[in-house]
């Protein structure tokens, strides 16, 4: 990149930087979770319009029958009157209305040159935020106004970072060539969104793909080219079906689905570790019973398994239904689960690692450029993305922007040094200018 437009590249984002601030803080203030990110959506598509991208979304990003743990529709009704009320903008809603929140914007140079995709997630954790004097957005009055949803992962930051790039691009566009596309996400906690999107088609034409997250265990300064390691994962919903009696007179005439789940829920716990490869399972929500002199009728819960590979999470996967059957079995009550999300692991392109790893040396505020690292840790469904990006002979990977934490992710306390903003639009952006990347442009 020349000295000049790499000037201008720093003067803009300079006066972007107080957008940046804010936009992250009203993210954080109205946290939506996957599927019901409506304001969230529309405040995104309305920005990108604004900034003259063609701007795609609802169904025509998301394939509705894709879609996994997509909330049930009174719940979808009463999150987009949320949104309604708490400012979203209303043009958008009746295209984003049942959970289709997925946007992209696309910026096409009329230049030849490939297609550059950006995976932004948008959605916020099923969790209660914290409301302590300690707790810095609770401290300055940006904490969560939506009960039980919290950006507790730091997506309020990728969204904040996808409006930051889109404005970027628009202003320095006579100095790109080729395509941008900015592909927001829903629904990533759970690993149910991405998925939708792909089977939409909206990867189909990305040659370069690039799928962002901030923290992680990264440290301030520390960029990671190629984040790999991703764990294969499976989520199931399950609910017992029992029968309801009195517990004083008739208990044996009962058929006690709490206690089926609780059996389940250990049982799960104790399924072994495994010697291949890193193993997990979590049993995260377990909802039982009615009323304290009831036999518990009914029962839910919502468990994950994990694996360092797709066969050692199926292997998983299949002892933890033997254990919720046998449970079922074991208390007489009838059991159903079904899939509410589904994710595989993937590996960044090296060629791609290799090229970002060789432009970011000497970046402002960058001390540490990790090439590549392959850590087990969560899971992510933009590998569901990679994977459609390379299967089509295109080159995708997942970078980390290090950061500092004031608490781990799906915390409570989770809070992020917002100096990580401004680094990763900054240097996101700087990887889009002058791509020199053979190989990396498929003819179509
Ligand atoms: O499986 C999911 O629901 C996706 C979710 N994804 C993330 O949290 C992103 C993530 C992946 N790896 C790490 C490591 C630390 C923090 C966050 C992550 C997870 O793993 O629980």
């Amino acid at each position: 990149m020349s000295e000049a437009l790499s000037h201008t590249l720093d003067h803009h984002l300079d006066t972007l930087t107080p957008q940046l601030t804010a936009w992250r803080r009203d993210f954080h203030q109205y946290a939506e979770s996957g599927w019901v990110e409506f304001r969230t959506a529309s405040i995104v598509a309305e920005e990108l319009d604004r900034l003259g991208y063609a701007v795609t979304l609802g169904r025509d990003v998301v394939d509705e029958t894709s879609r996994m743990g997509v909330p049930d529709a009174d719940t979808l009704a009463r999150e987009e009157a949320r949104a309604k009320a708490q400012g979203a903008i209303e043009r958008w809603l009746p295209q984003l209305s049942g959970g289709f929140t997925g946007v992209i914007g696309v910026l096409d140079t009329g230049r030849p040159g490939p297609t550059i995709g950006y995976r932004i997630d948008l959605d916020a954790l099923d969790l209660e935020e914290s409301r302590e004097e300690t707790h810095r957005p609770a401290q300055q009055g940006f904490g969560s106004k939506n009960a039980g949803m919290m950006h507790a992962c730091g997506h309020d930051g990728h969204t904040t970072i996808g409006l930051g790039l889109a404005r970027l691009f628009k202003t320095l566009e006579s100095e790109l060539s080729g395509r941008i596309k900015l592909i927001f996400q829903p629904a990533e906690e759970g690993v149910r969104g991405a998925r939708s999107m792909v089977e939409a088609g909206t990867l189909d034409d990305v040659d370069i793909f690039i799928a962002t997250h901030i923290g992680t265990g990264v440290p301030r300064g520390e960029v990671v080219c190629g984040q790999d390691g991703y764990l294969a994962t499976t989520k199931l919903d399950v609910a017992y079906t029992g029968v309801p009696a009195h517990a004083g007179g008739k208990p044996e005439e009962g058929r006690n689905a709490l206690l089926a789940a609780a059996q389940a829920a250990v049982g799960l716990h104790a399924i072994p570790r495994h010697s291949a490869g890193v193993s997990r399972i979590n049993v995260g929500v377990l909802n039982a019973g009615s009323g304290r002199n009831v036999v518990p009728a009914s029962a839910t819960m919502k468990i994950e398994t994990r694996g360092e590979n797709t066969a050692i999470n199926e292997e998983m996967r299949r002892r933890a239904i033997d254990v919720i059957e046998g449970a079922a079995r074991m208390h007489g009550v009838s059991v159903e689960y079904h899939l509410a999300g589904e994710a595989d692991t993937c590996t960044s392109s090296p060629e791609l690692v290799d090229y970002i790893h060789g432009r970011l040396q000497g970046l402002p505020g960058i001390e540490v450029i990790t090439p590549s690292i392959n850590e087990p840790s969560g899971s992510e469904d933009a590998t569901c993305m990679m994977k459609r990006v390379q299967d089509r002979g295109g080159l995708a990977t997942y970078m980390v922007f290090g950061t500092e934490l004031a608490a781990g992710h799906h915390h409570q306390c989770f809070d992020f040094d917002e100096d990580v903003l401004p680094l990763a639009v900054r240097s996101l952006a700087h990887l889009a200018f002058n791509i020199d990347l053979p190989g990396a442009r498929h003819d179509r």
